[in-house]
């Protein structure tokens, strides 16, 4: 259906009316309004209006704004209340020590006009006393001159010389300003014009609009007004009531604005009543504020009480490269375990982050394909200079990451499946059994000061083995059960994967056999809170929430304001939080970390070159089980059913049992076999002995676990 708007007759008359009103609008006076407009318009368009308009609108500003500042300047020179602003300003911050010491100075200083102004009355009363003494003295003095010149030039009429010369000087004087007073009086009002013009313009007193371009603070710069109008429009009242009531001095609260690396730094100092939690609560708000995006700007707690500081970005400078990894660009890079560091990235005021991995187990952790593996890749990369290291991995993940270390490494296993988990077990639990050897060695060598460098490097028992397991969270969650019925993954006492990584966490550090994991989005159960909280060095890539950032780096750290859940998904690739492990400013209990990223093609580059400074490794891909040894089975047998056995006898027994397995047992290793389910060693006439009965309660837990395990 069409619908058409028809006229009808009733519509003629309004019609006619709205013409003739028209018409009438149309009158002279009306158009010539419309014309000026027009023409005003075109003018506020043109280039050169605009700039003559803000040339006469900042000059003009200058002028009234040096007004306002010299006017404050004599009445604050003049009154206290210069003095009264400063306390209302440490009232609100809650510097009481600043209030006080500004009271003590607004009394000095009115104590000291009140002694001014009385002086000053004293001298009104005694003027005309004071005149009347000086012009007699004066006269007498002349005179006196008067009487010495008469009498040397034997002229009586030189008595009055003297007084006539006072008259011609003043007479002088009267005439030059009189000349003066006129041009002078005129040129007056001119001169201070260009006096508060002049301090108007250091100012900057006018609106940003009219200023010149090169005084024009733009949107990016960070200065004291804009923190502090930033922090007042936070939302938090008792903050901005204080700030509200320290006027202008609100700048007070701040530390000086620093320059720091990419961004600037400052810290700022909360009035009483205002928590740090607060702001650090608010990041996303005061990021806005300051005209910048939240993964902008960093918020920690320093040392000092009630104070956050701030790391606030140069505008989009986090999206800007850090350049090529020290590594690449020097050829003759060397590594040493015990006394070097990795060159790793840079921290957020662009120093060079470096991190020492001697005798440390690391974890990072993050969401997927953020460049988890790249930095622990870049770690090992770094290491592999240092010839004397021994790499053992596992890439639960198997796409080639690691595949420069074929070669180099004892060890590389690569893949996903059960099977490479299984791999990854042995591969851990070799590195126990190693451990606990190297433990028994250390102590019959005596060392007191652990494994020294020198050990490590001319003994090869000692040389330092670094286990990588990339993609560890397939292992803790592998619910696949090896041969004697104990799950490799999961995190109860007969989990094999974790009570391996466990174990070496708490004792491989001193003889330096050391566990490095990467894992993925970590949870309860893909990474179990011992096995987090084992490591020295914690470093989380961009996370989902904030309770996933404490189970990567801890709970005190994000508390400080460690926030690796607030970094950008795919936008901050590489950029590590880390906790622990690198150099920090006291009270620091992390650091943002941009890694610099070596790619694939860099690794190869890498490990070409580390394999050249050392011998030649004939990696193997999985541990060849070479004799299934039950530990304990064996002590059961070499225990037989005596009630007590002393532990040199046990070792000596062991050895005379499989000498190959046993050949470096002592009382320390028997110990450490002890210790790992609970027991432990007794006395008998002050010499060591295994007890029966441990090994009974031993292999009845062992029993147990399988038992619960199945
Ligand atoms: N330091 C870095 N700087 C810039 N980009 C990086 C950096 N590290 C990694 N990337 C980018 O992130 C991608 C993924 O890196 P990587 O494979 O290390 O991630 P991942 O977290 O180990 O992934 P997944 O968990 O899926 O194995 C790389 O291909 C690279 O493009």
């Amino acid at each position: 259906m069409t619908v058409a708007l028809i006229k009808t007759p009733e519509d003629a008359p309004q019609d006619a009316q709205d013409a003739t009103t028209a018409k009438a609008s149309s009158t002279r006076p009306e158009r010539r309004r419309a014309r000026y407009l027009r023409i005003t318009k075109a003018a506020l368009k043109d280039d050169r209006v605009r700039a003559t308009g803000r040339l006469a609108v900042r000059h003009g500003a200058y002028v009234l704004g040096g007004t306002r500042v010299v006017g404050r300047r004599i009445w604050d020179g003049r009154t206290a209340s210069r003095y009264e602003r400063m306390i209302r300003a440490a009232e609100a911050a809650g510097l009481l020590d600043e209030v006080k010491e500004w009271e003590q100075r607004g009394q000095d200083f009115r104590a000291a006009r009140h002694r001014r102004r009385i002086e000053l009355l004293q001298f009104a009363l005694q003027a005309p006393k004071a005149i009347g003494a000086a012009t007699a003295g004066g006269a007498s003095l002349l005179l006196l001159i008067g009487i010495l010149l008469a009498w040397a030039n034997h002229d009586i009429t030189d008595v009055a010389a003297p007084f006539e010369t006072v008259a011609d000087l003043v007479r002088w004087v009267s005439i030059i300003a009189g000349v003066i007073w006129g041009p002078g009086l005129a040129l007056a009002p001119w001169i201070g014009l260009a006096a508060v013009w002049a301090i108007g313009q250091h100012q900057h007193t006018a609106p940003q609009w009219a200023l010149p371009a090169s005084a024009r603070i733009y949107g990016d710069a960070i200065t004291p007004s804009i923190v502090v109008v930033a922090f007042r429009d936070l939302g938090i009242s008792a903050l901005r009531k204080a700030i509200e009531g320290m006027g202008d001095l609100g700048a007070a609260l701040l530390s000086p604005i620093k320059t720091a690396g990419c961004g600037v730094e400052v810290d700022v100092h909360l009035p009483s009543g205002v928590s740090t939690e607060e702001i650090q609560n608010r990041r996303r708000k005061l990021a806005e504020n300051l005209n910048r995006h939240e993964h902008e700007v960093f918020i920690t707690i320093p040392p000092q009480p009630r104070t956050v500081r701030l790391w606030i970005a140069d505008s989009g400078a986090l999206d800007e490269p850090i350049g090529i990894s020290p590594l690449m660009l020097d050829e003759n890079a060397t590594a040493d375990y015990y006394t070097g560091a990795a060159p790793w990235g840079q921290n957020l005021r662009g120093d060079l982050v470096d991190l020492s991995v001697f005798q440390r187990h690391i974890l990072l952790t993050g969401l997927s394909n953020q460049g988890k593996t790249a930095a622990l890749r870049a770690l090992a990369l770094w290491l592999a200079l240092d010839p004397t290291v021994d790499f053992y991995i596992a890439d639960l993940k198997g796409v080639g990451d690691w595949r420069g270390f074929l070669g180099l490494a004892q060890l590389l296993i690569q893949g996903p499946t059960d099977a490479h988990v299984a791999q990854a077990t042995d591969m851990v639990e070799w590195g126990v059994d190693e451990m606990q050897t190297r433990i028994a060695l250390l102590e019959e060598s005596g060392s007191t000061e652990g494994v020294t460098r020198e050990m490590a490097r001319t003994d090869p028992r000692f040389r330092p083995i670094v286990l990588i397991v990339d993609e560890a969270q397939v292992a803790y969650g592998c619910a696949a059960k090896s041969p004697d019925g104990r799950p490799y993954g999961g995190s109860k006492a007969t989990s094999r994967y974790f009570q391996a990584v466990k174990k070496i966490h708490d004792q491989g550090r001193a003889v330096n056999v050391t566990i490095w994991e990467g894992t993925q989005d970590p949870t309860d159960e893909n990474l179990p809170k011992r096995s987090r909280e084992g490591n020295h060095v914690r470093g989380s890539l961009v996370l989902g929430t904030e309770s996933q950032a404490k189970m990567a780096l801890g709970e005190a750290p994000v508390d400080a304001g460690a926030a690796p859940h607030k970094l950008r998904r795919d936008l901050d690739r590489g950029t590590l939080v880390v906790a622990g492990g690198v150099k920090m400013e006291p009270g620091e209990t992390s650091v943002t970390v941009r890694t610099y990223f070596l790619s694939g093609d860099d690794a190869v580059v890498l490990t070409d070159r580390a394999k050249a400074r050392r011998q030649g490794v004939a990696t193997v891909h999985k541990l060849e089980v070479v004799q299934d040894v039950d530990h304990l089975a064996d002590l059961a047998a070499a225990v037989g059913r005596e009630r007590r056995v002393r532990t040199t006898e046990v070792v000596h027994r062991l050895k005379t049992r499989n000498h190959a397995v046993y050949e470096h047992w002592n009382g320390a290793r028997l110990k450490a076999l002890l210790a790992e389910y609970d027991e432990e060693p007794g006395t008998l006439d002050g010499y060591p002995v295994v007890k029966l009965e441990s090994v009974e309660r031993a292999l009845e837990r062992r029993a147990e676990e399988l038992a619960e395990a199945q």
